[in-house]
């Protein structure tokens, strides 16, 4: 998918809500575990009920791979059935991969060539070679970490060098000799609030992947004040807030509830573009 079908579907569907998947079969309700696969059939419901609000999915590797085999098993039907049935998603796989050159060309031939996923996050921290393998597939992205939304973001991505350039700014700058707007967007966390400005002095163009609004208590109205550009450039996660809204038999109807009050949120902030 590329930025301007982004921009559409974010455009006809009023929303720029991505719905993370971060499935742990200890927080799904009870009467899945009978299922003959508990996290495909979580996530299917989830999907179902979510699907018209929003315009990605991003399902976290680490729940899927803390299962084993069984658990790739759920994400690639979980990849299957958005791309089946609901085409004009954006698919995210949040793995935040990055490596020496020849081992990263395999991390992006898995996601890209083998699940023929939209994108993936990845870590900047090995520097271009390690990035430059994912961009060799026309229409596919890179997400990569710039400012996370987590309290050790401050450890490091806020260090100032002797030139008085942040780590964060670095990675921007520096990135985008790989990789332009259309191959490349980043992360920002959505608890960075007035740091959205600082981002798009350097990034005005950009997508953003925004996680922690909901369970992480970041203000999706900052985000958009500070944040948004005139393609929207927001693609805002949550996860638990919209997945475990409820862990009864009515998990899926809540899911969606959360979900649309999300999205309505959404519809108003995207009134600024016109
Ligand atoms: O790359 C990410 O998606 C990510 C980056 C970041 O800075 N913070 C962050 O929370 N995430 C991911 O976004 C999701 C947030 O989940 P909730 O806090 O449950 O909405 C998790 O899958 C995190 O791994």
């Amino acid at each position: 998918m590329n930025k301007q079908q982004l921009f559409e579907n974010i455009k006809r569907k009023q929303s720029f809500l991505c719905v993370g998947l971060d499935t742990d079969i200890k927080k799904i309700p009870e009467h899945l575990l009978k299922e003959e696969d508990p996290i495909f059939a979580f996530n299917k419901a989830i999907i179902d009920a979510t699907a018209d609000l929003c315009i990605a999915f991003k399902p976290n590797l680490a729940f899927y791979e803390s299962m084993g085999v069984k658990g790739w098993v759920s994400f690639e039907k979980t990849i299957r059935y958005i791309k089946e049935n609901y085409p004009d998603q954006f698919i995210i796989a949040d793995a935040k991969r990055g490596d020496i050159g020849n081992t990263s060309e395999m991390y992006a031939r898995s996601f890209f060539d083998e699940l023929n996923i939209d994108s993936v996050t990845v870590a900047p921290y090995m520097g271009e070679d390690s990035v430059k393998p994912f961009l060799i597939y026309p229409e596919k992205w890179v997400i990569l970490l710039a400012l996370t939304s987590n309290k050790g973001s401050q450890d490091f991505q806020l260090t100032v060098d002797s030139n008085g350039e942040r780590l964060f700014e670095k990675v921007l700058k520096k990135s985008q000799e790989w990789a332009n707007d259309e191959q490349m967007m980043y992360v920002v966390g959505a608890t960075q609030g007035e740091m959205f400005t600082e981002i798009r002095k350097y990034a005005p163009n950009h997508f953003l992947l925004v996680p922690g609004v909901g369970a992480q208590g970041g203000s999706l109205e900052e985000v958009c004040k500070y944040g948004m550009n005139n393609m929207c450039g927001l693609i805002v996660n949550s996860s638990r807030a919209i997945i475990y809204a409820d862990k009864t038999e009515l998990f899926a109807e809540a899911a969606r509830k959360a979900a649309k009050e999300v999205q309505e949120q959404m519809a108003i902030e995207l009134k600024r573009l016109v």
